[in-house]
């Protein structure tokens, strides 16, 4: 298995930026998160003037065999025909990425579909077509786990070489809120029926069966499973990819921007492997999906955003984008007391 050598951050910088920070003409703290993210951005970066250079956001996208017991509201070739779309420039991330030129690529990490060989856009690194179904066995082996994790840490290797220092991550797999849910009940440690949620759009009863299918596949679960044979068991291609995303975006000292339920499944594995990742994680947004609520709290964290959408792609990680390069603009850009003569606060 691919080790990661991520470096906790070195938080000696951390009194010059809250100094900085402080210094800036407004009243002390009055720039709330801005300040946090300017503080944990800077500190990253090891600078008290930091920079975002070519954001990119990667969209995973993985098929998975669960769908067989009727869990998602869509059907499966729903997946390939947005992969379709994402290289078109059709989809909802198409359009944020545009409108706040991120550059976005698009990764067939395990499609139940053969793409054509040569579209534009599309990066290829299919590890198999679609998981099985997990409520009859692993989803894939652990072989095919520490493949998605080791191809995907190459991809982010050649981005960070183009110069990317932030980096969003997304997916699109027809029943990937069912692999999510069974993640988060055993990383966080959280029953079953408040993991489970309507993901695409399911009625209230085909909810149940949703959580007694996630209930039962749990039951293979055995306690002795590292993260890696939790994630293969439960897991979706696209999943493990943004796994190894992570965590190599981590090593790299590159920004991570977490977007909603299933990529912050995800991010669940890759804390469990290696804890320090969580030092260069941005939690974008808050989805609707039930569980991600809980999820964040599980995970002390609290979201940038909360708009009520339970989209995927990396839209919520798009979104929030803006707001990151407001943190990182007023540390750079803002006159200090001093500078611009204004008085500081009465003693
Ligand atoms: O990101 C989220 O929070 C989110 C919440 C619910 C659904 N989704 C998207 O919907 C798809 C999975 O839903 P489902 O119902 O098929 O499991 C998948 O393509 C996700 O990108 C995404
Ligand atoms: C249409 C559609 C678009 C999506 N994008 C991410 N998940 C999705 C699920 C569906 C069904």
């Amino acid at each position: 298995m691919k080790k990661f050598k991520i470096k906790p951050v070195n938080t000696s910088l951390e009194q010059s930026l809250k100094r900085k920070i402080d210094q800036k003409t407004k009243p002390l703290g009055a720039l709330g998160r801005l300040e946090e993210l300017a503080l944990q951005i800077g500190t990253i970066q090891q600078t008290l003037t930091p920079s975002l250079s070519n954001p990119h956001i990667l969209v995973f996208a993985g098929d998975h065999g669960i769908v067989e017991e009727g869990v998602s509201a869509y059907p499966q070739e729903v997946t390939w025909q947005m992969v379709m779309n994402f290289i078109q420039g059709g989809a909802a991330i198409n359009v944020f990425c545009k409108q706040h030129g991120i550059t976005l690529n698009v990764v067939d990490a395990g499609v139940n579909y053969d793409f054509p060989e040569g579209l534009e856009g599309l990066v290829y690194n299919k590890v198999g077509k679609g998981t099985r179904n997990f409520l009859k066995g692993q989803a894939m082996t652990i072989e095919q786990a520490q493949r998605c994790i080791e191809s995907s840490s190459e991809i982010i290797k050649s981005i960070h070489a183009k110069g990317c220092n932030i980096i969003g991550f997304g997916e699109m797999g027809i029943g990937n809120t069912t692999s999510a849910s069974a993640l988060m009940s055993l990383f966080c440690d959280i029953p079953v029926a408040q993991c489970v949620g309507l993901g695409t759009g399911l009625n209230e009863s085909a909810l149940q069966h949703k959580t007694a299918v996630v209930t039962e596949a749990l039951k293979q679960y055995n306690k002795h499973d590292t993260p890696i044979a939790m994630l293969a068991t439960f897991g979706g291609f696209e999943i493990a990819q943004i796994v190894g995303a992570m965590l190599q975006a981590a090593e790299l000292g590159m920004i991570i921007l977490v977007d909603g339920f299933i990529t912050t499944s995800a991010y669940l594995v890759a804390q469990a492997i290696e804890p320090a990742v969580r030092d260069y994680s941005i939690f974008c947004h808050q989805s609707q999906e039930k569980g991600h609520t809980l999820m964040l709290q599980a995970l002390d964290v609290k979201p940038l955003l909360d708009l009520n959408m339970r989209l995927g792609e990396g839209t919520g990680a798009a979104v929030a984008y803006p707001i990151v390069q407001s943190a990182v603009a007023f540390l750079n850009q803002m006159a200090s007391f001093e500078s611009a003569s204004v008085s500081g606060k009465k003693a």
